[in-house]
């Protein structure tokens, strides 16, 4: 933390934790709308409360084991002391003598005498199925990995710029950036400049997106004159990429089914400056629209709704939000989906499956239920479909990124291929 903080900082922190912490909605949702209570915020103070309504859910078992009684405040406190840098002189002239007393014993706690849940920041539901398919070693990696906040990675559209050109305009404003390790179009920033204000942003040079979901595009590797199909499109972020690796020719259809996220792909479609993307809304994933399209397809894009995990430093909060209920729903749904997502394809035509989960049942077993259910599919080797597009990223047949090893979300993906149909 590097401002100097006064009890006013302390109380519109605590002010923006009271509304966010019960999490009814998503954090991020949440967090905006009271931004958009508290006008008169500058700049500064909305990247503190960021920063600290984040962080603190990043730490929260760990802060609510060591408080004597969680409120926002003493969450915050805790925090402060705890994680954010700042040492006990400083804080200790903004707070009461007798939170002074606690805040000197809660830094003595270490997070190592933690059980695992605690230290890996998992709740018991979480580890108790990641325990199913790793040790605890690596269990804590994982948790460890996911409580740092993810950098800032933007897709560079090569329909309008170079990525060399990019990180030249950007440069010359003071914002530093330097290519992905693996992503040919990627750019990770350092630091978290509002980038949505820069030029480049606003006229479609740049989209902000992780590398990890960059190298889809790579995996499904669309030809210019390709039917596509981006299957659960939302906001358009891969479609977008999509676009321009095919130059803006052929035609991908974006599909989704709700209003809100294809609304959201409008504006950006506009500044892409593509004219080969076509949004749609479709009521589910047996919608007309989609038979009518069944056998036609080269190239199906299915990047399912899935609980998120893999994507904790973003949004922490999910923690509270999944539960082993909601992850069998969506196991319902990301089997329906390919099921009806993998008829849209020609014979020889490719199909990657994807999610931002690290769960083997949202991932591997949905894929090879799939096959097992449909073999005129086979599996092809992700690493050799990035191989063959000089990506040198080896993570087996699956590709699996996770923030520690490849410093992105921690991501899935599978490429399928689709033989003659069955007589
Ligand atoms: C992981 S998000 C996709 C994000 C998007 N590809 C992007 O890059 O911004 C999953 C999407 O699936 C959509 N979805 C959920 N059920 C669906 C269905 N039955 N058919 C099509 N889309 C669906 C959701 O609305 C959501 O936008």
């Amino acid at each position: 933390m590097t401002m100097r903080l006064t009890p006013a900082h302390l109380d519109m922190a605590t002010a923006a934790l009271r509304t966010v912490l019960p999490l009814q909605r998503p954090a991020d949702s949440l967090l905006r709308h009271f931004f958009q209570d508290n006008r008169k915020l500058g700049v500064h103070d909305r990247a503190f409360i960021a920063e600290i309504v984040f962080g603190i859910l990043r730490h929260r078992f760990f802060l609510e084991r060591v408080v004597e009684i969680a409120t926002p405040r003493s969450l915050l406190l805790a925090y402060l002391a705890k994680f954010s840098g700042m040492n006990l002189r400083e804080l200790t002239p903004l707070v009461s003598e007798t939170e002074a007393k606690r805040l000197a014993e809660m830094k003595a706690v270490s997070l190592e005498s933690q059980p695992l849940g605690v230290q890996a920041e998992f709740p018991e539901w979480l580890l108790e199925k990641l325990r199913e398919f790793m040790d605890d070693g690596a269990i804590l990696d994982l948790g460890r990995s996911l409580q740092a906040p993810a950098p800032l990675d933007l897709r560079v559209n090569t329909q309008l710029a170079t990525r060399e050109e990019v990180i030249e305009l950007l440069r010359k404003d003071g914002i530093e950036g330097m290519p992905t390790p693996y992503s040919p179009l990627g750019i990770r920033l350092t630091g978290k400049p509002a980038i949505n204000r820069h030029e480049a942003f606003m006229s479609g040079k740049i989209e902000v997106q992780d590398e990890s979901s960059q190298l889809l595009g790579y995996l499904l590797a669309p030809r210019r004159r390709d039917m596509v199909v981006d299957f659960c499109a939302g906001a358009g972020g891969k479609s977008l990429m999509l676009g321009a690796l095919m130059c803006s020719q052929g035609r991908i259809y974006a599909f989704d089914n709700s209003e809100k996220r294809l609304n959201n792909l409008k504006p950006r479609l506009k500044r892409s400056g593509l004219s080969n993307l076509h949004p749609q809304l479709i009521a589910n994933e047996n919608d007309i629209k989609v038979k009518r399209l069944a056998g036609k397809i080269d190239r199906v894009l299915v990047d399912a709704p899935c609980s998120g995990l893999g994507t904790l430093r973003r949004n922490p909060d999910l923690k509270w939000r999944q539960s082993p209920q909601s992850i069998e729903e969506l196991k319902c749904k990301q089997t329906a989906i390919l099921s009806s997502a993998a008829n849209l394809l020609k014979p020889g035509g490719r199909l990657v499956y994807a999610t931002c989960s690290f769960l083997p049942e949202e991932n591997q077993e949905i894929v090879e239920n799939f096959i097992a259910n449909n073999p005129r599919f086979t599996l092809l080797n992700c690493a050799e479909l990035l191989r063959q597009q000089k990506i040198p990223l080896d993570t087996g047949v699956f590709m699996q990124l996770l923030p520690r090893l490849h410093g992105t979300d921690g991501f899935f993906a599978a490429a399928l291929e689709s033989g003659k149909a069955q007589t």
